[in-house]
């Protein structure tokens, strides 16, 4: 860091928002070099991630799975008493592994990469490369980059915000479970949330206005996701959403506490009819997510920022030479393993630019976020799922050749004696290469790399073949696969 003698502090690399994506992109831009890098966090170094999304979550969801899992097994099922987590040691795991929300050790890491690291809220100034935090200026010399996230939509329903909803925030820091749940949505936070509410005892409601879970995987698996919902007690309401909402007495309880009393939904079919009246001691909206653009002075450069920024796959802004944006600010692919590649990809763009170096080649370009993006749903059943389904390949253009069954092999039967699974490929015809997978059933997570570098590999099926997957494991589903499509 220089000082100039107007109080600006100068970096080469300004990241803003110190999550995933903000703490790659500026490790990545400096490594090995001799640039310097800060990062400009208003809350916690490792953002939603560390401390309300992913880590929280899988840390509640696998408890339930393992005791599922050992109740499966004929040799461990009688030791089994009962499939429900305990509460207090499981919300004990939960904030363990979000280090009960001090992100020191993360400080820590930034500061054996050499990134500094200042407190508060930036906005963009208007000038280029220049940012301003609580009145003090500070210039990039090479990168301003945006690794802002996103926060959680709250959809306009009468009565909903003033009912101070939960959103994933409180439902990843559950304290006080709630009795009664309704559950705006249907995606992956909902889906997910209803499975560990229901480990922890709560009675779940959910309102999904479309016919199905999880509308962007293949509807095989969604169904899965529902039947899986259904055989613990989760109430699904297709074709439904919250009309009004209406609270006793809302009270300041803080994240994870109940907010206040009982809740009335009137649910309303989604061509406005009325449905049905619920009554639930917690509600949570998990409709979807906004990148997080407002008050970042995005419009002192004439950047609309109420709409996902618009990037190349240098991730640069349209533009602006040196401005950035990766991760959920985007919009391009929200998950964290997306954020933290695209961070790769910038901090590598960064250094070439800085270094004098063309941006030829693969490795300078986020490639991966148009068709190979992998995601795993932690449900019972589990969703792994890279690429294209088919739907989204034919509405591609191409020719579509798919193929799926169920997952019964040594491997699976040996896990558990009630496995129940299921697999399908999407292919490119023309091509013959595999385009997209999608594994549901216990632990299919592990499956899904195998799949993910098929995909971005374009390895031929014909070369696949001589892949062999080990005996007895899961992974010979992928053998069953190829021979149906023989
Ligand atoms: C419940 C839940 C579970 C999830 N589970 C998974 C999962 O299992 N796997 C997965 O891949 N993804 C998961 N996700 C998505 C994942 O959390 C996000 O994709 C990821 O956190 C995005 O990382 P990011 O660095 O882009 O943003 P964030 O993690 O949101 O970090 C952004 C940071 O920027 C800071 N910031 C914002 N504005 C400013 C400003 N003006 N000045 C200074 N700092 C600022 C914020 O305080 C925050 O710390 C989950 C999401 C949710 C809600
Ligand atoms: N395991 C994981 O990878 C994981 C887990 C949780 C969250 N995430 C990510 O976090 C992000 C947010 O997840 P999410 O579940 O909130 O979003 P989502 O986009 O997956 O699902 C949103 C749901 O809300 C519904 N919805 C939206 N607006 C509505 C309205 N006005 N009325 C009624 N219903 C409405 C949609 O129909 C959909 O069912 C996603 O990008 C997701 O991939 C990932």
């Amino acid at each position: 860091m220089s000082r100039s003698g107007d109080n600006t502090d100068t970096y080469d690399v300004v990241v803003i928002g110190g999550g995933p994506a903000g703490e790659n992109a500026a490790d990545y831009a400096i490594r090995g070099s001799g640039r310097t890098a800060v990062i400009i966090e208003d809350q916690l170094v490792g953002g939603e991630c560390s401390y309300w999304a992913c880590m929280p979550s899988k840390a509640l969801l696998g408890a339930g799975a393992v005791l599922e899992a050992a109740a499966g097994l004929p040799g461990s099922a009688p030791r089994v008493t009962s499939t429900r987590p305990d509460r207090d040691a499981l919300l004990g795991w939960r904030d363990t592994m979000t280090s009960h929300r001090d992100d020191a050790s993360q400080v820590r890491w930034l500061d054996g990469a050499g990134i500094d690291l200042v407190r508060g809220r930036a906005r963009l100034t208007g000038e280029d490369g220049v940012v301003e935090v609580d009145g003090r200026r500070i210039r990039a010399r090479e990168a301003v980059v945006l690794a802002t996230g996103s926060t959680a939509s709250i959809p306009d329903i009468p009565g909903l915000r003033d009912a101070a909803p939960w959103t994933s925030r409180d439902v990843t820091a559950v304290v006080e479970v709630p009795e009664r749940v309704g559950v705006l949505g249907g995606g992956v936070v909902a889906c997910e949330a209803a499975t560990w509410l229901t480990d922890l005892g709560a009675t779940v409601t959910m309102a999904v206005r479309g016919q199905a879970l999880l509308p962007a995987m293949e509807p095989w698996a969604s169904a899965m996701v529902a039947e899986g919902l259904r055989a613990r007690g989760v109430d699904l309401r297709f074709g439904e959403t919250f009309g009004h909402v209406q609270r006793v007495k809302t009270r300041d309880t803080g994240p994870g506490r109940v907010h206040g009393g009982p809740v009335r939904i009137s649910l309303t079919g989604a061509d406005g009819s009325r449905a049905d009246g619920l009554e639930v001691d917690e509600v949570l909206v998990a409709a979807g997510r906004r990148p997080a653009t407002v008050g970042l002075g995005l419009e002192t450069l004439g950047i609309d920022p109420t709409q996902p920024l618009d990037v190349d796959d240098h991730l640069n802004v349209a533009g602006r030479g040196w401005l950035y944006a990766v991760g959920d600010t985007n919009g391009r692919a929200p998950l964290t393993h997306m954020g933290k590649y695209q961070a790769r990809v910038v901090g590598d763009v960064i250094s070439a630019r800085a270094e004098g170096y063309r941006l030829d080649g693969p490795r300078y370009r986020a490639l991966a976020d148009h068709s190979a993006v992998p995601q795993v749903v932690f449900t019972r059943p589990e969703v792994a799922s890279v690429g294209m389904t088919e739907q989204t390949a034919r509405a591609a253009g191409i020719e579509v050749r798919t193929t799926e069954l169920d997952i019964a092999v040594a491997g699976s039967a040996l896990v558990r004696s009630d496995y129940r699974g299921h697999a399908g490929l999407v292919i490119d015809a023309l091509r013959e290469v595999i385009v997209g997978a999608t594994f549901v059933g216990p632990d299919v997570a592990e499956l899904l790399h195998s799949a993910t570098v098929a995909v971005v590999g374009e390895v031929p099926l014909d070369r696949l073949w001589h892949a062999v997957p080990a005996y007895p494991t899961v992974s010979e589903v992928w053998l069953r696969l190829l021979e149906s499509l023989h």
